[in-house]
């Protein structure tokens, strides 16, 4: 966003208007007390460094009053820079007259700025404390939203919690409607010793692929999401077990895989499971069932390849 620096500092306007008083009443005091010089004693080129110098004071104290909240921090830096550009207001004004040769004048020229840099070095500290705090919450609140995403990083599919959120509305919406719904699952087999051998990023593509696969060979109406680790879950609305299982086949019949074969050549299989919701169930205990009927699928296969062996 474009900062526009001829904002009205509301937030501080009442200090404002403290300062531009103050600067008139020392103005007025100034040319009472004070006596005119005349066009011979003035210095141009001091009277331009004077003007230069007030100006920018002014400038960072207005920049402070338009960007700052209200609080102790910004009190010190406003009461600082304030005091530091009455300074060099007297300053300027001491080009265009001359003050008397009292003590509370010198005291006014010279007194006032290093109490105002004190003030505004003890502002500058606190603000560095302050921005720290914030990038700290700044920080957590990213990590609280990478943490708390429903998007999965690695295969770009939505996570666990996206696909628990649509099975509980879907069941609801099918218990109305009184249709058939169903849920598949996919998980690579061995795929911990696939990445103890060719390693994470091949394990990842590997994952990508997997995904790939799974959304090009799904309708639109379905939902595939990454469950955990190497598993994919499906929700298949309007779908008795029967076409589930046509689909999950028809997606694992494409070539994807091979690819994966070809990059590493490593076999890459996997196993699913598939299953219709039971108007019983709840979202939970429907997932819980998938689970352990992947599990069963897993240790049959297992079981066979070793006999096989
Ligand atoms: N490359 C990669 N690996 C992951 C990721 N997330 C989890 N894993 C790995 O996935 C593996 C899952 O291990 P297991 O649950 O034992 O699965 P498995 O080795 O396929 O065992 P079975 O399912 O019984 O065949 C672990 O080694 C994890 O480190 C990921 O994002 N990328």
């Amino acid at each position: 966003m474009k900062t526009n620096i001829f904002t009205w500092p509301k937030l501080h306007q009442g200090k404002l208007l403290l300062t531009l008083l103050a600067a008139t009443g020392l103005t007025i005091a100034a040319s009472f007390i004070g006596e005119l010089k005349t066009w011979q004693q003035l210095d141009s080129f001091d009277i331009v460094g004077e003007f230069a110098a007030s100006l920018m004071a002014l400038f960072w104290l207005w920049l402070l009053m338009i960007s700052r909240p209200r609080g102790k921090v910004t009190n010190l830096l406003l009461i600082g820079t304030s005091l530091y550009w009455l300074t060099t207001w007297l300053d300027l004004l001491d080009e265009f007259i001359r003050y008397p040769n009292t003590r509370i004048f010198a005291w006014l020229e010279s007194l006032p700025v290093p109490i105002g840099m004190v003030l505004i070095s003890i502002g500058l500290v606190h603000w560095l404390a302050e921005q720290q705090h914030i990038n700290r919450q700044l920080a957590q609140r990213e990590h609280f939203q990478r943490e708390h995403s429903l998007i999965d990083a690695v295969t770009q599919l939505y996570n666990a919690r996206y696909f628990m959120l649509q099975l509980t509305r879907e069941l609801e919406l099918h218990q109305l409607q009184q249709k058939p719904l169903s849920v598949a699952i996919v998980d690579i087999d061995h795929f911990a010793d696939f990445n103890r051998q060719y390693g994470m990023l091949a394990g990842d593509n590997c994952l990508r692929n997997l995904a790939g696969m799974i959304e090009l060979g799904l309708r639109q109406q379905d939902l595939a999401c990454r469950l955990a680790n190497d598993r994919f879950v499906m929700l298949l609305p309007d779908t008795d077990t029967d076409a589930a299982q046509n689909i999950v086949a028809r997606l694992l019949k494409q070539e994807l895989l091979k690819q994966e074969q070809l990059s590493t050549s490593a076999e890459v299989s996997v196993t699913t499971a598939v299953l219709e919701w039971d108007e019983q169930e709840t979202a939970a205990d429907l997932m819980a069932r998938l689970s352990l009927h992947l599990d069963w699928h897993k240790r049959c296969r297992y079981a066979a390849d070793q006999g096989v062996a």
